[in-house]
């Protein structure tokens, strides 16, 4: 019988179905740690962020067929290793672009409008410092892209809906009725930047200290996308030496922050735990379409459209 090593805990309705399946024996290994396992037979593994799928993990298991993430980053997976050993890698598109999307939009109205410290002075009973916090209109403002997937997709239609205008920098241009230009250009034009680019070794540190010198001094950042896309050292000199207006985040870099990190402590810093996309549906969703991904592949079904993220290479090697 085919096994699977669950590597992290997954949604209840996700549980449920591979405790069901009679057709699967499933084993886990939340500490990531698979050296006392029986791993005959174990043919696919399933993750969610946390821990890395290195070589190393992968050679562990002989009869490794596939490594499935429920979700979409992949950051945590050695795909080209995997894609050599003919092991199939799988996630879901989009699955969580709408509530990243809308993850994305809140954090930049809050940061423009100085929501976090307006509704904490009210809250401590203080009402007069809101001349303080009367913030800013987002409409009329340029939003700067990076990375127009289909996250990037869903945060430019809702801006454009508030009146915002859309450049964009992408390696590929879309037939999307916003302005296609350089990094460069976006950088200098952004009144707002928000990042939608997967973590590789082209994005890492993509914003540092030479590509903040080309922004406004004035402009806010918005990262959903992963801590390590940004210099973290940087935007914080960049935020204290007031050559940059604010900075949003949902990741960080390491994560959870190093304790006492004077970057969270500064008032034009907003940060959510890696929860963006963690509503009930949406979570839900990414477990239980990677769990039925899996079976379908175990079961020689067809799985989901577009699942398999090194489909390609494979069909090619
Ligand atoms: O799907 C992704 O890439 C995500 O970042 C989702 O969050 P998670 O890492 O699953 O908590």
């Amino acid at each position: 019988m085919s096994k699977i090593v669950l590597l992290e805990t997954l949604a209840e309705p996700a549980m449920a179905i591979l405790q069901k399946a009679g057709d699967v024996e499933l084993l886990t290994a939340y500490d990531f740690n698979i050296e006392s396992l029986d791993k005959q037979n174990v043919e696919a593994v399933i993750t969610r962020g946390k821990g890395q799928i290195t070589p190393e993990f992968m050679d562990q298991l002989p009869q490794l067929k596939m490594v499935a993430r429920a979700g979409v980053g992949l950051d945590n997976v050695d795909i080209n290793y995997a894609t050599q050993k003919g092991i199939k890698v799988l996630n879901n598109p989009g699955v969580n672009s709408q509530t990243v999307a809308e993850h994305a939009i809140s954090l930049m109205l809050m940061l423009q409008r100085n929501m976090f410290q307006a509704v904490s002075k009210v809250k401590e009973g203080n009402w007069s410092w809101r001349n303080e916090f009367s913030g800013d209109e987002i409409y009329g403002k340029t939003l700067g892209v990076l990375g127009m997937g289909t996250i990037g997709q869903k945060v430019a239609k809702i801006a454009e809906a508030m009146g915002m205008k859309i450049i964009y920098s992408d390696p590929v241009k879309h037939y999307l009725p916003y302005t296609y230009a350089s990094l460069e250009d976006v950088l200098k034009e952004a009144d707002i930047l928000t990042l939608h680019v997967p973590l590789f070794d082209e994005t890492r540190n993509l914003i540092n200290e030479k590509t903040l010198s080309l922004m406004k001094k004035t402009a806010l950042i918005i990262n959903t996308a992963r801590g390590p896309i940004i210099d973290e050292k940087a935007v914080y000199e960049a935020l204290v030496n007031q050559k940059l207006g604010g900075f949003a985040a949902d990741v960080t870099n390491p994560e959870p922050p190093l304790e006492g990190s004077p970057f969270i402590g500064l008032p034009n810093v907003l940060i959510t735990a890696h929860l963006a996309s963690l509503t009930d549906r949406t979570y839900h969703k990414m477990c239980v379409d990677a769990v039925q991904n899996v079976l379908a592949l175990l079961r020689n079904e067809e799985p989901q459209e577009g699942c398999i993220f090194n489909k390609l290479q494979l069909t090619n090697a």
